[in-house]
């Protein structure tokens, strides 16, 4: 362990897993709070059917544990997805992509019923934007897509060298005025060349689990 945020990010992982309905698929996001939770998820591998994931770094560690990983396709009932953020605010929208997963999370994030948001409380803010947007963009429209994002106040920034698993490009938006998460995530997602952007706001979380010092606290809205 290496750090306090660390334990915190471990302890809401840990409290995720009750959430884990026998016998069904479980969806499984990505980031460093996830890797707690998929180690976790590894002490009730015979419980559960299999895992669909939402990038190739988890799917990786969930087949190191032995849990099966089968295509969302081939999914009808989700009943959770479970994945951390890089912000949350009171209403349960959240900043994510902090790893660059942020389409995958998103579609997994659609189809499931419910939504758990596992995070320390550095996590928490008052208003998103403090973490930059990432938006997933296919690589000939990066240019014109960053003069569109100008256009709604914000400072892109090319994630230079990263390629997501889709085979796209980031840009991490930066100093956005965030108002109405609801609206800006529809703006930047009506952008030709956006893939989808990181705001989960149209679809938020059900349930947050934020770890503190004091305990993991299990938030509804
Ligand atoms: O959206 C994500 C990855 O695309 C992560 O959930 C987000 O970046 C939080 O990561 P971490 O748990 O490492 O703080």
């Amino acid at each position: 362990m290496s750090s306090a945020q660390d334990k915190l990010k471990q302890e809401a992982a840990q409290a995720a897993l009750k959430f884990v309905q026998p016998g069904t698929v479980v969806g499984v996001g990505t980031g460093s709070t996830v890797n707690y939770f998929i180690d976790a998820l590894a002490t009730m591998k015979q419980d559960i059917e299999a895992a669909v994931s939402s990038s190739e770094a988890s799917t990786v560690r969930l087949k190191q544990h032995g849990i099966e990983v089968i295509e969302l396709n081939n999914v009808r009932d989700l009943p959770v997805y479970i994945d951390g953020a890089d912000e949350i605010d009171k209403h349960f929208h959240m900043t994510k992509g902090g790893g660059g997963a942020l389409t995958r999370e998103k579609i997994i994030a659609a189809v499931a019923d419910k939504f758990i948001c596992i995070a320390d409380e550095s996590k928490q803010v008052g208003r998103l934007g403090g973490f930059p947007i990432p938006v997933e963009v296919i690589p000939m429209a990066r240019s014109y897509v960053a003069r569109e994002i100008v256009k709604l106040g914000g400072d892109p920034e090319w994630r230079q060298g990263f390629v997501t698993d889709n085979g796209n490009l980031i840009l991490d938006v930066h100093n956005f005025d965030i108002l109405d998460p609801i609206e800006l995530e529809r703006q930047l997602n009506n952008i030709v060349g956006v893939v989808t952007n990181g705001l989960f706001a149209a679809r938020n979380a059900d349930v947050a689990l934020i770890a503190t010092a004091q305990g993991v606290q299990e938030l509804t809205l």
